[in-house]
């Protein structure tokens, strides 16, 4: 096998990365090395096409496996046999596991091969005794703007996505900003992401944006919760089982990672997977494949894992509770979701969604909505929307107000404990346009208390909990900084 482009080391037979711009991946099959030079040699005049070759169909497989191909060219006769027709094995084994284009190169002789090669799913045909560039070039060429259009697809509806795939997630903060970019950025590789964040957070609804993106959004999004389902049962579960494998088990079973077709397999809860389990999703996410449980045939997994979790993966791994190999693994694509306290102002938008979800009208105060920013939620956006459910049932006013909210609050729902609502101030000054934000807050709070204190410099220094001569020396300051000039 000669390969002249890197191996990407994907994980399973036809692996999808949609680069446009990246150059085209042609893949020659041909058990006779003169018969792959003359199409090698055809094809190298065009740009942006990089040429593998393969000799048989297990080497095919091998660099199917490895390399993103866009098109097989693939001779039907892989033997001197002349009752061979591995060809026409590898371009159903394409269809069903690869994204590649196939396409069949055979004698015009051969009419009842072209029509089982078509029957099979190849693309086109191309005739070995007209190999010509007039010829060949434009099916590859066709095939390759097809291929284009697919990727360019993928990247606009990416690009379209505040509108359609992650319209269910709330909020125009920043950090929401920047969850929605992440988003989309993985959404064009199919390797497996990893979702942290506290929970109640909005794991979930990130990874249904995932799928819903994703170029297989037709096919089935299965969530399983490792925390849920004793070890013997999860293993079933994912892999599936043969007739008699175990007591019960009579018979064959698909398990989540057959089922799941070309979707998104959804790992919840992924800090609780048993030690065993994770050594096994390793190894699927490795090599592609996986055996049912009590049989020895490999399969192949098609879909893209995509895992969640609120734990902190890294200490789990110390703690010897998680794998290490496979927290890397999973780590390359991470997409962190921020609590609730992190992004306040998206408060009155999720507040505007949950209200819209009730069977009564319901809105909030302005100052209802300053109430409920100054509150901690540590259960995140899961707790908010209970709060408003459990208002739109008890409460009678259809207008929410502070007083109500102050009311309605669980009793061990304080204010925002001092140290986190200083921290979460502090997040947003530090986000501020100012140069000098330590001089620009301190001047603030000092007009503040001045204001709230009817220019009462005892009564301001009261407020800030300083004496009056500290207060008169920071005014003093700030008369004399070249700023006050
Ligand atoms: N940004 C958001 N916009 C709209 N709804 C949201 C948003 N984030 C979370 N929610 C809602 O909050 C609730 C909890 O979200 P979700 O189940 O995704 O959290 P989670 O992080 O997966 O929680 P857990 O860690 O407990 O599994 C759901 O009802 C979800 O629809």
């Amino acid at each position: 096998m000669t390969s002249t482009a890197v191996a990407h080391g994907l994980r399973c037979f036809g692996p999808q990365v949609y680069e446009p711009d990246r150059p085209m991946n042609i893949l020659i099959v041909d058990d006779q090395r003169s018969a792959r030079r003359i199409l090698a040699s055809i094809l190298s005049t065009q740009e942006g096409l990089v040429l593998h070759e393969a000799s048989s169909l297990d080497e095919a497989r091998r660099v199917l496996t490895t390399i993103a191909i866009d098109i097989a060219l693939i001779d039907v006769r892989l033997d001197v046999d002349a009752r061979n027709r591995d060809g026409l094995v590898l371009v159903a084994e394409i269809r069903e596991k690869s994204t590649a284009l196939p396409v069949v190169v055979t004698a015009s002789s051969e009419m009842e091969e072209i029509r089982a090669a078509m029957r099979a799913g190849a693309y086109d045909y191309i005739l070995k005794d007209e190999l010509c560039e007039e010829l060949v070039l434009p099916i590859v060429q066709g095939l390759g703007s097809r291929r284009r259009l697919e990727h360019e697809v993928l990247h606009l509806r990416a690009r379209l996505a505040p509108d359609t795939g992650v319209q269910g997630l709330m909020g125009s903060s920043e950090v929401i900003g920047r969850l929605r970019t992440a988003i989309k950025r993985v959404v064009l590789s199919d390797r497996p992401v990893l979702v942290t964040g506290p929970t109640g957070s909005g794991k979930e609804v990130v990874v249904r944006a995932i799928h819903t993106l994703g170029p297989h959004a037709g096919d089935p999004l299965l969530d399983l919760n490792c925390g849920a389902i004793p070890e013997m049962l999860m293993e079933s579960q994912l892999f599936g089982h043969e007739r008699g494998a175990f007591t019960g088990a009579d018979r064959r079973q698909d398990g989540y990672f057959t089922a799941v077709r070309r979707g998104t397999l959804f790992l919840d809860e992924l800090a609780e997977l048993p030690l065993l389990l994770q050594a096994k999703l390793l190894r699927v996410l490795e090599t592609g494949r996986f055996r049912r449980v009590g049989s020895t045939t490999e399969e192949h997994f098609l879909g893209r894992v995509v895992a969640a979790t609120h734990a902190q993966l890294d200490e789990r791994v110390r703690q010897g509770r998680f794998r290490e190999d496979l927290f890397h693994r999973l780590n390359v694509l991470n997409v962190r979701v921020p609590g609730l306290d992190e992004r306040t102002q998206d408060i009155p938008a999720l507040v505007a969604h949950f209200c819209g979800q009730q069977t009564r009208p319901l809105r909030f105060s302005e100052d209802a909505l300053e109430a409920l920013a100054r509150r901690s939620w540590p259960g995140n956006v899961r707790q908010l929307r209970n709060f408003i459910d459990r208002l739109a049932v008890f409460c009678e006013d259809d207008l929410i107000r502070a007083e109500t909210v102050a009311a309605y609050l669980e009793p061990s729902q304080g204010l925002v404990p001092m140290d986190d609502g200083l921290k979460v101030m502090a997040h947003s000054i530090l986000r501020m346009p100012v140069a000098n934000k330590l001089d620009a807050i301190e001047s603030m709070l000092i007009n503040e208390a001045l204001a709230l204190a009817g220019g009462n410099k005892s009564g301001a220094a009261r407020l800030l909990g300083i004496g009056r001569k500290a207060v008169e020396r920071r005014l003093e300051r700030k008369d004399e900084s070249p700023e006050a000039e």
